[in-house]
Order: C-alpha cells, then structure tokens, then sequence
C-alpha cells in the first residue's frame, strides 16, 4: 500500500497520527465526465463522448466502489461497449499489481489489456507523469486520447448510467434524484465508509464513533426496508447498487476483520432479504467474488491481520431466496 508522490511511487500506509487515528479517505484526482456528445460534465474537461470499445475499466473484484461500476455496467448491458481489466486481490509494497492466474495469480486476476503493465500506478504515471496522490480502483481509461477519465466511482456510475445509450433501468431518474442524493450522503458516510472508520481506526475512541454511526444506520435502513422495496421506494436506483456492494461484503469480512459486530447482516430480516434480492438481479451475481474479497482485506492489512490468514468461513448462500417481491410488488 502506498502512493505516488510527484511521480514516484512511495510505500506507505494510511497516516492516522494527525486526524485522532481517524481514517480519513482523500478525495479522487481524475474528474472528467464522459457524456453521450462529448460535452463537459459537472467538473473537468470536455471531449469524452460515450462510444463502444473506446473505454476501459480497471477494477478490484474485491473493492467496493470498483464494485458499483462492474453492477452499473451489467445492468445497463454494456459489457460488449466497456473492456474491463482486474487487478490481484492481494494490495501490498507496490499497491495493486496485475497477476493473472497464468502467471501464478488468482482466478479471475487478468493482465492489464491496456499496456501489459505490472502495476496500478503505471497507469496513473501513464496519465500524469508528476502525479501526487492515492492509486485506486476504479480507474477509467480513454483509449483514444489515452488518460485516466475518472477515478471516482460515484460519478463513472452516472457516467454508464448515462452517456453509452445502455439498456436496463435508469438508475438515476430526475423525479428520485433529491431523494437518492439524499440516502447516498447518509450510506456512504455511515455505511460505505463506515466500516473502513472502524476497521482502519487506531484510537478506540474513532473506532467507537464509526461502530455506533454505522449501526445506527443499520438499524434506520432495516425499517425503511420494511416500507418499501428499495431504498428510493418501489423503484431500483444507485442507492440501492451502492449499498449492495457493502452488504454483500459485511458478513464476510467487515464482521471481522473491521470489528463491525454488534451484528451480522444475516440476522436483519429485511437487509438480508433485501440483499438477496439484490443478488438476484440479472449480472449481479457474476459481479460477486467472495474469495477476491476475502484475500483482499485479511491478505493485504498487515496492521490489522499480521498473519495475513484468510478464514474460511462464514457460510453465505446468497441464492437462498428471498420475501421482496412477495411483499412489496414487483
Ligand atoms: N472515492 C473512490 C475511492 C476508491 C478507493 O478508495 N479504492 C480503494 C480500494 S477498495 C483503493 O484503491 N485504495 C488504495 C489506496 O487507498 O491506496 C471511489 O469511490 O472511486
């Protein structure tokens, strides 16, 4: 784990000591938007029109907001139009790293088919040279003018949502918007991050704060679920992609490794249904990738799980069926 400072990669975990051994994540760098005429989006430049074959993803299977575009992208169909590259599950000395399984990787790692380089910040070099700043997934690639269009996965999902002509519903509608921005700004800073607050916290008293938020939130999802089938009402939206991604991590690994465990998400009845229904989702289930996502944290957090050991468990069939559409309509 570590970061690019002026161009150069340096090692170096998460510094906590000046924010309370608080886990603070900084804001993505690349802010372009690609639009369906090529006109600038809400930040950045201009010039990124939405065309089949002309972009790439490079992803985690094991990241949670890299997560949300792999979901966004089966949904609206667009496999064929967006090529996607994914990197080791195992984050270490040199950050994300290309090992597909023929080179002694895990299954489901490939190369990167943009430039066959080894490593993540190859590309963030590629994009900018004197680039200073965190190296994350996702990234999306211009292949014709070959940079780094976004790093944040918030906006590459309106992005597939909008600019590719893409099938499926749209996760974003104007009459839901107020309301999806407003579950979003909750989920992601108690729910989304949470969990990392707590996990990466190293003073008792940021974990505590993150644990209570993250719970608290939790239990106001689970009643809301009771209401409704999805979290924007009768509709899916992104808000219910971007909780997804965390859920379906939660029993796994979250429980453990973050020490979110006042509760598992198997033991709410309307988040584990909700969830599964979820999971039902034509493409969804393709997207999930327990072992990636278990390697991933307990194999790359040495601060938190020096012997690198992956559990086995817990048991988690997301197939087991589910109470939504008996419910609520579908
Ligand atoms: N705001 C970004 C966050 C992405 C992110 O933090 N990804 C993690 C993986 S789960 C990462 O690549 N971390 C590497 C690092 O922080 O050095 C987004 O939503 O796209």
């Amino acid at each position: 784990m570590g970061l690019l400072v002026d161009g150069v990669w340096r090692d170096q975990w998460y510094d906590t000591a000046k924010t309370g051994g608080r886990f603070e994540r900084s804001a993505s760098a690349f802010r372009n938007w690609v639009t369906a005429d090529g006109r600038p989006g809400p930040s950045g430049e201009g010039g990124f029109k939405g065309e089949a074959g002309r972009y790439h993803l490079t992803v985690s299977l094991a990241c949670p907001w890299a997560h949300r575009t792999l979901i966004v992208r089966a949904l609206k169909g667009l496999e064929a139009a967006i090529s996607v590259s994914v990197v080791s599950p195992y984050m270490r000395e040199e950050g994300w790293v290309f090992q597909p399984e023929a080179a002694g990787g895990v299954p489901g790692a490939t190369a990167d088919d943009l430039f066959g380089v080894e490593r993540l910040y190859e590309l963030y070099q590629r994009a900018k040279p004197d680039y200073s700043g965190r190296v994350t997934v996702p990234v999306l690639w211009d292949r014709e003018r070959n940079t780094i269009v976004s790093n944040e996965s918030a906006e590459i999902i309106r992005m597939l949502n909008d600019a590719f002509g893409g099938s499926g519903p749209d996760l974003y509608p104007d009459d839901l918007r107020s309301a999806i921005d407003a579950v979003n700004a909750r989920v992601y800073d108690r729910v989304n991050n949470g969990v990392y607050k707590a996990g990466f916290a190293t003073k008792q008293e940021a974990y505590e704060e993150a644990f209570l938020a993250l719970f608290e939130e939790l239990d106001a999802l689970e009643e809301r679920l009771d209401r409704q089938r999805y979290l924007c009402g009768a509709r899916l939206t992104e808000a219910d992609l971007r909780l997804f991604t965390t859920l379906v991590r939660f029993d796994a690994v979250y429980v453990g490794h973050f020490k979110c465990n006042r509760q598992r998400i198997a033991d709410y009845p309307n988040l584990s249904n909700y969830l599964r229904d979820l999971y039902a989702l034509p493409g969804i289930a393709a997207t999930v990738n327990l072992d990636h996502i278990k390697r991933h944290y307990y194999g790359s957090h040495p601060t938190i799980n020096p012997t690198g050991i992956v559990p086995l468990g817990p048991e988690l069939d997301f197939t087991a069926g589910n109470d939504r559409a008996r419910r609520f309509g579908a």
